[in-house]
């Protein structure tokens, strides 16, 4: 996989800086600026090319200019700023042009520098709490089916053709992302499916991108460090069912918030649900589901019917597979080709993902995280645990406080077995963490309750779980799914959930002596 800093095309053609200047609108500048030409833009002083427009804004932790000199040295051609940092950037001898919110301005500027690219990709976005990058999977594989060279952007992975990146945040910063379709543009990347988060809607980051569709999957709360409360983050999300934004959008109505979305949106909305609900454009009927996947049918207007599956278990992965069939259906696919495509993805990594060991129980990987997702998987895995349900689970630190009681209660209340553990503590103590997550916990009464174990290291808490896995169990470790690294104090700590059972399957087998527990 490779780093986001590739995510660019190799070669991009040089623009003049002075058409720039008029696209701003005469901002002030150094008298150089109109001789300048500039070939991509970046933020990140550490990830300018020769020819790139370093774009210096202002952040929570420092400002774009202190880094001005670290940017001319890597070969920066211009300096785009706000008046705070005109003097460091005029400092370079670069040519400066200054405007008041060049954040604002950045989906704008990266559009032009990269000469439009995403006219040339057809876009499908997701928004939505839960369920947005296995959508998105499910969406590529669909447009894959329709014949088109497929491109992926979310959290998981970033897909240009057959390029792999490994993604920093599930939506690009603006000028990455307007770098990234100017490389699916020259990869001949025709359509791609797109993880919308609620920060990049807030922080302009899809400004200059739009959706042929635009798809609401749920909401749940999440991110109330970011967003003052659920109105405002639904508000942020319904940003993106504007004529401005959007051609068409989907939404699905078993949730409130996409019914409240269907009266509000203001562009042509097709509904559908995964339950069955009459009034929806479109249904999910005869739902049947496994313990691998669901089979269904789907209904659609002028009583159109197609047989679908989705190789993913859960009723939820029923509602993402609908969300990603009315989608394709909206993009121009054809029925039988949308549910022929979405049947054929058999996994999305970190997702619900087990992980192989051959063991008479199962541990499932996922990354559910939120209060929402948390307590659908537990309820969809107990559909299908014949043993024991046992979730692993910690809240992040210096994030959205009031999920982590909601959590704790979720896990008390619908597992068996409950490890409370760390996930992410960043600058937080992980016991301050863990306590806020029993006050749910304790909201349960004590006979309806899981067994409750704390256990603040993740490694230990694993094996913990794994260890004491019987017959017919299902161990979910639940809230890093894909991720990489353990967040604490300031360092990111090597750590893959999936790497972490593996061991613990092996260690338990050289523990026991043998692969099964039955009798145990
Ligand atoms: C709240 C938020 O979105 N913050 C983002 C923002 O940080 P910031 O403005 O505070 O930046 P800063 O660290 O003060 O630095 C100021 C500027 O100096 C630049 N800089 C900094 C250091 C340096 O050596 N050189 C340099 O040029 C930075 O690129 C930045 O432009 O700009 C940074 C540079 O792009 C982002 O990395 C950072 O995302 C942080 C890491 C983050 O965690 N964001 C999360 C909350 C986020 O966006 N999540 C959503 C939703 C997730 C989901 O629901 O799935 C997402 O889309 O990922």
């Amino acid at each position: 996989m490779r780093p986001p800093s590739s995510m660019r095309p190799s070669t991009s053609p040089p623009r003049p800086l002075s058409g720039l200047a008029s696209l701003l609108g005469a901002p002030s500048g150094t008298s150089r600026a109109p001789l300048a030409a500039v070939s991509g833009v970046t933020i990140d002083s550490r990830q300018v090319r020769r020819g790139d427009l370093y774009v210096a804004l202002p952040g929570a932790t420092a400002h774009g200019a202190d880094f001005a000199a670290q940017a001319l040295a890597a070969g920066a051609a211009a300096i785009l700023t706000d008046p705070a940092g005109r003097e460091a950037a005029v400092a370079t001898g670069l040519p400066v042009l200054v405007v008041e919110d060049p954040r604002a301005l950045l989906g704008q500027v990266s559009a032009w520098v990269y000469g439009e690219p995403v006219k040339d990709v057809m876009v499908i976005g997701v928004t939505g709490t839960s369920g947005k990058s296995t959508t998105t999977f499910l969406l590529e594989a669909g447009l894959r089916a329709a014949g088109h060279r497929a491109g992926l952007i979310g959290g998981v992975e970033i897909h240009a053709g057959e390029l792999r990146f490994a993604p920093k945040l599930t939506t690009p910063e603006a000028s990455d992302l307007q770098g990234l379709f100017a490389l699916m543009r020259e990869q001949g990347v025709t359509a791609a499916a797109m993880e919308v988060s609620s920060h990049a809607l807030a922080l302009g980051r899809v400004d200059s991108v739009f959706y042929d569709v635009a798809l609401f999957t749920n909401l749940s709360q999440d991110h109330l460090d970011f967003h003052k409360d659920l109105d405002d983050y639904f508000a942020t999300k319904a940003r993106l069912f504007t004529p401005e934004m959007s051609r068409v959008g989907v939404v699905n109505v078993d949730d409130a918030h996409g019914r409240e979305l269907l009266g509000l949106a203001k562009i042509p909305m097709t509904s559908f649900s995964a339950q069955g609900a009459p009034e929806a454009d479109w249904r999910a009927v005869d739902v049947r589901l496994g313990s691998d996947g669901s089979a269904f049918r789907v209904a659609g207007p002028g009583g159109v019917q197609e047989d679908a599956s989705v190789a993913l278990p859960g009723p939820f992965n029923v509602a993402n597979a609908m969300g990603a069939i009315v989608s394709l259906v909206e993009a121009g696919v054809p029925l039988h080709t949308a549910v022929a495509g979405v049947g054929t993805l058999s996994g999305v990594p970190g997702r619900m993902e087990r992980v192989p060991g051959g063991e008479d129980f199962q541990v499932i990987v996922d990354y559910s995280h939120k209060p929402g997702a948390v307590e659908s998987v537990l309820r969809s895995l107990r559909q299908v645990t014949a043993g024991r349900l046992t979730v692993v689970l910690g809240c992040g630190g210096d994030r959205d406080r009031g999920k982590r009681p909601m959590m704790g209660e979720a896990a008390a209340r619908l597992a068996d077995v409950a490890i409370l553990t760390s996930d992410n503590p960043r600058s937080e103590d992980p016991l301050r963490i863990l306590a806020e997550m029993m006050d749910g916990v304790l909201g349960v009464p004590e006979e309806e309750r899981a067994h409750v174990i704390i256990e603040p290291d993740r490694a230990a808490a694993i094996d913990l779980a794994v260890g004491r896995a019987g017959f017919g169990d299902v161990v979910v470790v639940a809230g890093k799914g894909h991720e990489q690294g353990q967040y604490v104090a300031g360092e990111v700590l090597p750590f893959d959930d999936r790497q972490v059972v593996a061991d613990a399957i092996v260690r338990r087998r050289s523990r026991t002596g043998r692969r099964s527990t039955y009798g145990e």
